[in-house]
């Protein structure tokens, strides 16, 4: 299936009449540009293009009231004059004799949207749509917004398909209050925005954006406001918010839906958001999204007003619904003092409500700065970095967003002969010879094995050979003794100068020493065995109370801690290895192959042990792009599993910034 695009010019044909410095920013080549990079870079083409239409009257009355919708209807006769008067009553928005047009096919075209991803035509999609939606409400236009697209949306969802949990991710700048307050005693509609807030003092100001507003009633608990009370967030601050709050708490609440109010006014560039988040985060924002609601994610787009980095953010985030491997981010420092504050915060004030957070250690509060928590090594940033972050914001230079290119082959396969290849899957050819450094290793490691599994090693290292060449994206192999097969793995790869691997080991077995001594390595094992062993900087045990079969437990490792040490330590390769009697289930097991594809590009090497056999066909479907099924709704972990994730951190956070969620300041 592939990724829904829904574009009309016809949007870009309204525009502002009259001088409102407010106003000026929204303008129709936010369109034009961003439309025209998706054909430039050759994304159009391969999209499934719908066409958009009118929302009609019952839609628009999803959520808005009578008396405005007719309000609204009156605009297309209005003179100028008019037009002024009728915009007077509403904040930071204009009219014009064409936007009630425009507006209904904004909300059409996120109708499309849904109807295509509903009726499982398309996998995903994205609405390229102006006037945007977030900030209007029941009775108003606001902020740009005349119709509020994407809380129509969530309502047709609900009424025509029956869809009982939708997930709103608002990753916009500006907190869209008008989805907030129509769905905030609603428990079927979770919304999360962050938005610049700077304690109130940011536009639109308001008391209803802080941390502290968690929803009404029924809905208590299923709106998720993150305040950035500080400018110049980085792609660290945003991987901190998702890691920490959003991952933890979507997955619990398990949505059916996915709908993105895709604002890139939060990207570096952007006078109105004054952030240094660079365009290729929207990427890893979307891909960590992708895994929820088996990939039904629908973006449709809001504000954005810096055409070069908009341009660039709307390119990143069709290309992750395409499927293409992501790209690195690089120099990740972990979350600023500010973001600590927001975090903690906002942990707090849905502990109550989200069992993910039950035990979340908090601490007291403490004074606000955007200081950099410096991790070891930091310290000396050279001149130019720091005369770079005191440049203005309209100043901003940032790298154009690295190429991503898709392997000639997506899964290559290494399988004892007798076990079918799954589908779409290639079978690396049996007739490698065994390379000069093959013969060394079997003296070395492999003296005492069989010449098949000689010869299976040969194969799993023309399988990584293969990945650095960008030959193949991911690779799997069923081999006779997974243990042994990754230790020689990593001694192979360890041996490249500017290689690092990220190992995840899943069930009980013993990780030789002399892997993490050259810092290259970083190994996460997570099983049920308590290991005396207090692990180091580079070996990361994780011993849940009831193994890995304990979902919850599993979960939470997973985004508070195997998250942020991948992103922080940007692997070359990613190695992912099933132990024998792991325990493991397959979805957990899926959910993790697939959100191990978030770095090094997607070249990700799994081993299996031979009587994992099974599993071979769950695993493939994941590496070959397929999203993970859901888990279901995530009871609490326990509370022993969740003390010991937070005692890892607490140990690991001072070396791996990405890992703090809270307020401790490091050594
Ligand atoms: C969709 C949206 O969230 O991007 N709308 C933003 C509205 C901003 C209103 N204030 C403008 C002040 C100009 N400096
Ligand atoms: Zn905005």
């Amino acid at each position: 299936m592939g990724t829904a695009l829904i574009y009309d010019e016809e949007m870009t044909k309204y525009k502002l009449l009259w001088v409102d410095p407010a106003c000026k920013i929204e303008v129709p080549e936010r369109l034009t540009v961003s439309h025209g990079a998706l054909v430039r870079n050759g994304l159009t083409d391969r999209c499934i293009c719908l066409p958009v239409r009118e929302a009609v009257d019952a839609e628009i009355l999803l959520v808005h009231s009578e008396e405005y919708l007719e309000a609204v209807k009156q605009t297309p006769h209005m003179t100028l004059e008019d037009l002024k008067e009728f915009t007077l009553q509403y904040g930071d928005v204009y009219f014009h004799p064409n936007i009630y047009h425009c507006a209904k096919l904004a909300v059409g075209s996120a109708l499309q949207l849904v109807d295509s991803v509903l009726m499982g035509k398309v996998k995903n999609g994205m609405a390229l749509v102006r006037p945007p939606g977030h900030h209007s409400m029941r009775s108003a236009a606001n902020g740009f917004c005349v119709f509020n697209n994407v809380a129509i949306a969530a309502q047709y969802a609900k009424q025509k398909y029956g869809v009982k949990r939708i997930l709103i991710v608002d990753w916009d700048i500006h907190h869209g209050q008008g989805v907030q307050y129509c769905f905030e005693d609603d428990p079927s509609v979770l919304y999360f925005s962050w938005h610049r807030y700077e304690h109130q003092k940011f536009w639109p100001n308001l008391k209803d954006s802080d941390y502290d507003i968690v929803g009404k009633g029924e809905g208590a608990g299923f709106n998720i406001n993150v305040p950035w009370n500080k400018v110049g967030m980085e792609n660290s601050d945003y991987l901190s918010v998702f890691c920490h709050v959003l991952l933890p708490i979507a997955y619990e609440f398990c949505p059916d839906l996915v709908l993105v109010c895709a604002g890139f006014d939060s990207a570096i560039g952007d006078l109105e958001g004054e952030m240094c988040a660079t365009p290729d985060i929207f990427a890893h924002l979307t891909y960590l999204l992708m895994n929820l609601a088996e990939g039904k994610l629908c973006a449709v787009l809001e504000g954005g007003y810096n055409l070069t980095s908009l341009a660039q953010s709307v390119c990143q985030t069709v290309q992750t619904l395409l499927g293409d491997p992501l790209p690195p981010l690089t120099n990740l420092t972990g979350p600023c003092r500010s973001t600590l504050e927001s975090l903690q915060c906002v942990r707090a004030a849905h502990r109550q409500h989200w069992s993910c957070l039950r035990h979340a250690v908090d601490l007291p509060t403490f004074e606000i700065s955007t200081i950099r928590i410096k991790s070891s090594g930091e310290e000396n940033k050279d001149e130019a970095e720091v005369w770079e972050e005191q440049k203005s914001p309209e100043e901003k230079i940032w790298p154009e967003p690295p190429k991503r290119v898709s392997p000639r082959v997506c899964s290559a396969v290494v399988l004892p002969d007798g076990v079918v290849c799954p589908d779409a899957c290639e079978r690396l050819s049996s007739s490698e010879d065994l390379g000069p450094h093959l013969l060394t290793l079997k003296k070395d490691f492999l003296k005492d094995a069989d010449d098949s599994a000689v010869t299976a090693l040969s194969r799993v290292f023309s399988l990584i050979d293969k990945m650095k060449n960008n030959e193949i994206r991911n690779g799997l192999a069923l081999v006779g003794d997974a243990a042994m097969t990754m230790t020689c793995v990593v001694q192979h790869v360890a041996a490249e100068v500017d290689s690092r691997v990220f190992l995840v080991c899943v069930g009980n077995g013993n990780i030789p020493g002399h892997i993490i001594e050259d810092g290259k390595t970083l190994v996460v094992q997570i099983s049920g065995e308590d290991t005396e062993e207090q692990g180091s900087k580079y070996y990361v045990p994780v011993c849940l109370k009831k193994g890995c079969t304990d979902t919850s437990g599993f979960a939470q490792a997973m985004f508070s801690l195997l998250l942020p040490l991948g992103y922080q330590h940007n692997p070359s390769l990613v190695l992912l290895v099933r132990m024998p009697g792991s325990g493991v289930c397959d979805i957990m097991w899926q959910q993790l192959t697939a959100l191990l594809q978030s770095f090094a590009q997607g070249h990700t090497l799994v081993l299996l042990q031979e009587d994992d056999k099974a599993c071979v066909g769950p695993t493939a479907s994941i590496l070959l792009g397929n999203p993970a099924p859901p888990l279901g709704q995530l009871p609490a972990s326990l509370k022993e599993d969740a003390e010991a994730v937070e005692r890892l951190r607490s140990r690991l956070q001072a070396d791996w910034n990405l890992l703090l969620a809270t307020g401790e300041s490091t050594k």
